[in-house]
């Protein structure tokens, strides 16, 4: 079964509280949001592998380590995975994005592919695939879907706020992708919401309702 990791640095919990606020409007939402991204993503990257390559310092010469392996790309599920890319590009410019878009109808919860444009390596690259919302688990395992039927082999979903049933969906489905939150909340509600939550992440980033 996949890893399921709660990243409980004090900073992103901080973080997490501010955006919870349903006081805190668009733009801090947009701003928070990013900047919890980019430090799950430092903490989900202490793993990457690495490897030694000889340099010359002003000094001489002198074997040191840089990023070994794959490279990395990362997948926003539109709309609300858009919120988090800018964070993630702080630490990894270079990364490609693929987009995934896909919408969950609200009254049978059913998630719904409109998009998908992506590297044409995906599959050798590590994918990091950002939502902000891992509620029934539909649309995450539906997008997990859409990249493997394409190629993709490594697969890790990163949320800012899961809900048990959807870890459990991913895991079932998915059980060779790890999954990373910035918080397991308590409950889905009757019309698929996680409680506490958020309230509507892609509402709150885009202002929309
Ligand atoms: O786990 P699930 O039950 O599938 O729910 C989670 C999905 O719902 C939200 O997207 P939404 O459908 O609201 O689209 P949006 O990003 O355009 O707002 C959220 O960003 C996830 O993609
Ligand atoms: O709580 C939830 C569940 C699904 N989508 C959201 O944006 N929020
Ligand atoms: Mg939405």
């Amino acid at each position: 079964m996949s890893k399921f990791t709660v990243l409980d640095h004090p900073l992103i919990q901080h973080k997490l509280t501010m955006i919870r606020d349903k006081n805190t409007g668009t733009k801090d939402f947009r701003s928070i949001a990013n900047e919890i991204a980019e430090l799950m993503v430092y903490e989900i990257t202490r793993d990457l592998p690495m490897e030694s390559v000889e340099i010359e310092t002003p000094m001489g010469k002198s074997m040191q380590k840089v990023l070994a392996g794959k490279k990395l790309a990362v997948i926003p599920i539109l709309r609300a995975g858009l919120g988090m890319v800018d964070g993630v590009l702080e630490l990894i410019p270079a990364a490609k994005i693929g987009h995934i878009g896909m919408y969950r109808d609200e009254k049978t919860l059913q998630p719904h592919e409109y998009f998908v444009k992506l590297p044409a390596d995906i599959d050798k690259r590590e994918l990091f695939v950002v939502d902000p919302m891992l509620a029934t688990g539909g649309s995450a395992n539906m997008a997990i879907d859409a990249l493997k039927k394409r190629g993709a082999t490594n697969i890790r979903l990163v949320v800012l706020v899961a809900s048990p049933q959807g870890v459990e969906a991913i895991q079932k489905e998915h059980p060779d992708v790890d999954i990373y939150a910035a918080s397991l909340d308590t409950e889905l509600t009757d019309s698929g919401y996680i409680f506490p939550g958020l309230g509507d992440a892609g509402d709150r980033l885009f202002g929309t309702k």
